[in-house]
Order: structure tokens, then sequence, then C-alpha cells
């Protein structure tokens, strides 16, 4: 497995998209090495957002910083759209088990392109669904709410699910976790496993956005 920035990842889904490089810039600053992406397609979650030209807008600033870009794919068939982020300057590419009948095949694309694949389950997935691909990926991602939003309340019962997560995963590859991360909850997800903190709103929507980011990094035991 490759060296995996380790900590809070703010998710820029919640942040002022008309500055949007300053709002990257202000969790840099703050210590900040892995910058979430989450593109949807109005398809696998109704929302649409934002595609590889953003993210090639904003992948010079994370890499100037030494920060990763992390693009989630919320979209149908992710492997049509690995060219495209893989060239856009995205570091990791997430792609959601449920997306696609080849998601082995689309980790493969992601690791050809040398960037570093990941794979997402949703909350009502069992974590069984990536068994046979722990040991192609580096990071598996835990869903903590149903993708397509930001700002949803934590699923309580992710943290029994994490739990089996690790069991299953041991130490082959980083989990993630992401949807409803704040202070109160990144702890015990740290304890169940996780070692990436994904948060959005609880970040860019805090009336202090850096000192929102230092309090959830110390809970996640990264402060
Ligand atoms: O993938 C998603 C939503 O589908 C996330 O990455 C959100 O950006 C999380 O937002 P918060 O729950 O932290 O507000
Ligand atoms: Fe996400």
């Amino acid at each position: 497995m490759t060296t995996i920035p380790r900590g809070v990842a703010p998710s820029i889904l919640s942040a002022d998209f008309a500055r949007l490089g300053e709002q990257v810039d202000l969790v840099l600053d703050a210590g900040a090495r892995t910058i979430h992406f989450d593109v949807m397609d109005g398809h696998f979650v109704p929302p649409i957002t934002v595609g590889p030209e953003v993210a090639k807008a904003i992948a010079p600033r994370i890499h100037a910083a030494g920060a990763i870009l992390d693009v989630h794919l919320m979209v149908e068939r992710p492997e049509r759209h690995v060219d495209a982020f893989a060239e856009a300057g995205a570091d990791r590419i997430l792609v959601q088990v449920e997306s696609t009948p080849n998601v082995h095949y689309a980790i493969r694309q992601i690791r050809d392109h040398g960037r570093s694949p990941g794979v997402v389950i949703n909350p009502g997935t069992p974590v069984d669904a990536v068994a046979e691909l722990v040991d192609v990926v580096d990071v598996v991602l835990c869903m903590t709410v149903n993708p397509g939003w930001g700002g949803q309340p934590f699923l309580e019962s992710s943290i029994a699910k994490l739990g089996r997560l690790k069991a299953l995963v041991g130490d082959r590859a980083e989990i993630e976790v992401d949807g409803g991360v704040d202070a109160g909850t990144a702890g015990p997800c740290a304890e169940a496993g996780a070692t990436i903190f994904v948060a959005g709103s609880a970040i860019f929507h805090a009336d202090d956005p850096v000192a929102a980011f230092h309090q959830i990094s110390t809970a996640a035991g990264y402060g």
C-alpha cells in the first residue's frame, strides 16, 4: 500500500463554491492533507455536482500544499469517468461498489493511471461486498449516511458496521468514513478502526472552519 495521509479530509461539497479556491486554501493552511471531492451524476444519486474541470482547477493548489485530491465518484458506471478524473489530477479515486458490475475493472483502471484506488459501500451494503476487493484497493470507504447530500445525521449503526469492516480489512487497507462526521462522531469512528475522516458541513458550515477542523482532528486522534 502506498503512503496515504490519515486524519480529517474536508469535503468541499459544503464549501462556498463561489469562493472555492479560497475555501480549499483555508483548510490546507489549517493542515488538511486530503481534500474530498464529491462527484454526483443525478442518476446514482439525485443531485448533480461537479466534474473533472472543477477538479482540474483546484488540483494544483492541493498538490502545492503537499496534499491529495480524493475524488468520490457517486456516478453510474464510474469506469467511464476514471480517465478524465485521473487526467484532471485526482490522487485517489473512490468507486461505489453498487455503481457498476465492473468494479474490479474500474479499480484496475485507476491503478493503471498510477492513482490510488478505493471502494465505497453504502449504509445498506454489507461489509462482505468488499471481501474480494480489499487486496486491490488502498482504501475502503464506509458511508455513514446515505450518499447524495451533506449535512445529514450520522447513522449510529455505522459504529458496529465499522467494527465488522475492520475485522474483514485488518491492516490491508485504510478505512475512511464519510457522512455526519463531526467532533462528536469522529472519536467513536476512530475507535472502531477508521483512519480517514471526511467532514463537510461540520467544517464549512461552522462559524470558524479552521477551529472546527482542529476539533474534529483532535477527536479523531490526529490533533
Ligand atoms: O459523499 C458525501 C455525501 O454523499 C459526503 O462526502 C458529504 O460531503 C458529507 O457531508 P457531511 O455529512 O460531512 O456534511
Ligand atoms: Fe463523499
